[in-house]
């Protein structure tokens, strides 16, 4: 083999498997075209950074992968399966987890407990095994409980038994992390993970998105600080009004005039 042939063998966006692929998403709410013919794909092990202005279309696009909304044109297609339509506790089954914008924990419940109940979408235990309390039913207990604790070592929550109402706002954010990491997701979508964080908060988030990465998880996370941004993709694509304006390394979107002018709110040819 030549030295040119082994290059295109070797070269990096070849290899790139593809995990999640918005396919010229349009989806409206009445006359508010919320996306509009939104086109890009997320591969195995990146973590892709989802970003632009208020309105943009963030949120609505994490809704249409997940289940809550279903495109009015194109499709989304995980591991090459057609998603969008799909029932969310479906999608949660393929692999697809999410954080929300406002925390949605259970307040009454431990922390431990918050975990757990994310682990159920994969529970095998059928409703007679769980009613009579048949073996299988307390293995999963078990091995549940045991990963639940991992689980909030791992993002570092320390207080397991506390409930969750009287955790730190800080805690409350890593737990939802955690609870969304126990349906052992492939893909963990991030909305606004660190929001209302102070700097050293943000720094040890960003730790923690980077060991979730490493841990073979793809990471889609949509943020409006653009330090923690920038700081933690490895690519970035930007909405505006619900169209794609640019895509590409975090160094190319940030000196991309249209998006400069989108987030400074004047026009493209006027930047
Ligand atoms: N359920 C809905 N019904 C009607 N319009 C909606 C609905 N959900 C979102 N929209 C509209 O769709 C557009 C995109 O909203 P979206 O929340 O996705 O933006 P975003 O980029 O996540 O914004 P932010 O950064 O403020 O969270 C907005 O104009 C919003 O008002």
């Amino acid at each position: 083999m030549t030295e040119t042939e082994t290059d295109t063998v070797t070269e990096p966006a070849a290899a790139r498997e593809a995990l999640l692929e918005v396919d010229h998403v349009t989806l409206r709410f009445g006359g508010v075209v919320a996306l509009n013919d939104v086109d890009f794909t997320l591969y195995k092990g990146e973590i892709l950074g989802l970003i632009g202005p208020n309105g943009a279309g963030k949120t609505t696009c994490f809704n249409a992968m997940t289940g809550v909304y279903t495109p009015t044109e194109g499709e989304i297609r995980f591991s090459g399966q057609k998603i969008s339509g799909k029932a969310r506790h479906k999608i949660t089954q393929l692999g697809i987890a999410r954080t929300f914008q406002n925390i949605r924990l259970f307040p009454e419940m431990t922390a431990l407990e918050n975990v757990m109940v994310g682990a159920d979408a994969h529970h095998k235990t059928s409703v007679i095994s769980a009613l009579f309390r048949l073996p299988r039913f307390w293995r999963e207990e078990r091995t549940g409980r045991d990963r639940a604790h991992d689980l909030l070592r791992f993002v570092g929550v320390e207080r397991p038994g506390e409930l969750a109402r009287n955790l730190s706002y800080g805690e409350q954010r890593r737990l939802e992390i955690a609870r969304a990491l126990a349906t052992s997701p492939t893909l963990l979508c991030l909305d606004e993970p660190a929001a209302g964080f102070n700097p050293a908060e943000k720094d040890s988030l960003l730790k923690l998105i980077r060991k979730i990465r490493d841990t073979g998880v793809t990471v889609l996370l949509i943020e409006h600080d653009m330090r923690l941004v920038m700081g933690v993709t490895d690519r970035i694509v930007v909405l505006e009004f619900g169209k794609k304006i640019a895509e590409g390394l975090p160094i190319e979107v940030r000196d991309n005039p249209a998006v400069i002018a989108a987030y400074l709110g004047v026009p493209t040819d006027a930047a």
